[in-house]
């Protein structure tokens, strides 16, 4: 089939070039010059595993192609809208001036049979609201929310674990069908819906995903007042299948580009529903995650005997989580930034992230090794929790810092083994 992907961004990029692994023939297109460059040579225009190797091997085969003209995508016969929704700048709610910019370029390009496929997380009510201008050109609208992970996207978008179709006619139902033609038949679990449906499973689902990471920080609160362990108790909880182990990471919190914005914009959305109560919850949810950057910031300040001002500290992470290099609302830069407002000495590495976090935290001084980083450090935060990081050996390293502490801010190391070296450690819910 002939699909065009509007906005390649994480999501559109890598839906654009799966898509065309499957065998489509794709025009991916985004109003951004250099990102359009960068994939128009084979190139990713961020970090993603996976994504260089589907853009080499369908570079230059025509399968996949990409430009910043809509009017590329006149000849295709499904369009996936996947620009961003970010959080408004001046209120908690979604932004939705992407969505409706890329609407409305696409529809002197749609015809009589197109199908416009929302993937952008939208607050409920927005297909309802954009069908109206869609079905003047003879096309129609589906809503099909994408769950993928950064960090597994190309796994998640070829291998979904389910399907959401928001669709008003069963031949939208079988368009949508032929697009994942290969995940049909490989059995995926599909939910076949309505667009307000469709829309709340993705907010739904992101919220419950939040709201199980800031229910362990609860517990690692509690667990901190009274000396229990969290990662104990998660592991007990977890052993219940009702309950399960995954999501129940403690640690500095949830942050990117999903989580944190799609939670404020899903409350405000109630609040303008007349349903505000039932989703007030979300802004404890919103705030014990927050709570927890603030606590390794204490924690640094008590461990470095009452103040970082002019202390050296080793920030090991910036990005989101491992395996991107994504810092939109990354706790880990945030913890940064804080150290350096308290006037720290931060020297902060990251295998992937720092391109981007110098654009946003010049302030920042950025080290180009973990290595560099932890050399003389009077304190060493571990902030997201890569493989490099996590493999640190404490010998070796306590040979590079001038003072022994540690802040395992995703309690992901040792902590015997790093006490044994001779290390000062703290973790977050566990003493
Ligand atoms: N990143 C993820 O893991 C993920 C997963 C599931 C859903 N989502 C949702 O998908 C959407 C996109 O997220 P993202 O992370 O890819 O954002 P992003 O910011 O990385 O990408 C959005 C892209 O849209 C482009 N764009 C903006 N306006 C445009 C227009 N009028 N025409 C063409 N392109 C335009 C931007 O230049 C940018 O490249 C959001 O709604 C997000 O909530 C993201
Ligand atoms: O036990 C855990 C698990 C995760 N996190 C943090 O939670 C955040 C989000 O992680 P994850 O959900 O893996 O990353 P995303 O790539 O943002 O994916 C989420 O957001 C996407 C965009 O909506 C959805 O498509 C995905 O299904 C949803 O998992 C990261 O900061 C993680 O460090 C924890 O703190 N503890």
């Amino acid at each position: 089939m002939k699909l065009s992907v509007i906005g390649c961004g994480y999501l559109g990029a890598v839906h654009a070039a799966a898509m065309a692994s499957l065998g489509h023939e794709v025009v991916g297109i985004d109003v951004d010059q250099a990102k359009i460059d960068a994939l128009a040579e084979g190139r990713a225009p961020f970090f993603e595993p996976g994504l260089p190797e589907l853009l080499t091997e369908t570079h230059g085969s025509g399968q996949l192609v990409f430009s910043t003209d809509v009017a590329a995508a006149a000849d295709c016969q499904v369009h996936f809208i996947a620009v961003g929704t970010p959080q408004q700048v001046d209120g908690p709610g979604a932004d939705l001036r992407f969505v409706n910019a890329a609407v409305d370029s696409l529809l002197p390009h749609l015809k009589p049979g197109d199908l416009v496929v929302g993937k952008s997380t939208v607050p409920v009510g927005t297909a309802d609201s954009l069908a109206p201008r869609i079905e003047a050109t003879g096309a129609e609208l589906a809503w099909n929310p994408e769950f993928l992970r950064e960090g597994f996207a190309v796994k998640d978008t070829i291998e979904p674990d389910r399907l959401v179709y928001g669709v008003r006619s069963e031949r939208a139902r079988n368009l949508l069908d032929q697009v994942y033609s290969t995940a049909v038949a490989a059995g995926t679990p599909l939910v076949v819906t309505d667009y307000p449906t469709a829309e709340l499973v993705k907010t739904a689902a992101n919220a419950f995903l939040a709201t199980k990471i800031s229910f362990i920080n609860a517990m690692a609160e509690l667990a901190e007042t009274t000396g229990a362990d969290v990662t104990q108790l998660a592991d007990a909880i977890g052993y219940d299948k009702r309950i399960g182990r995954k999501f129940l990471n403690a640690g500095v919190g949830f942050g990117g580009g999903c989580l944190p914005k799609d939670i404020r914009a899903f409350r405000a959305r109630a609040e303008e529903l007349g349903r505000g109560e039932s989703l007030a919850f979300l802004r404890e949810i919103d705030e014990i995650n927050l709570r927890r950057r603030q606590r390794v910031i204490t924690l640094a300040t008590e461990l470095l005997g009452g103040s970082v001002y002019q202390r050296r500290i080793a920030v090991l992470g910036l990005a989101f989580k491992p395996n991107s290099d994504d810092i939109r609302d990354s706790p880990a830069a945030d913890v940064a930034v804080g150290l350096n407002g308290l006037g720290a000495e931060v020297v902060a590495y990251d295998p992937e992230a720092i391109e981007n976090a110098r654009r946003t935290h010049p302030q920042l001084t950025y080290a180009a090794s973990t290595k560099e980083a932890l050399a003389d450090a009077e304190a060493v935060v571990l902030v997201t929790e890569w493989d490099e990081f996590k493999q640190l050996d404490p010998t070796v390293v306590a040979d590079q810092v001038s003072q022994r502490v540690i802040i395992d801010g995703r309690n992901v190391l040792d902590r015997e083994a790093w006490r044994a070296a001779g290390w000062r450690y703290a973790g977050l819910g566990r003493s």
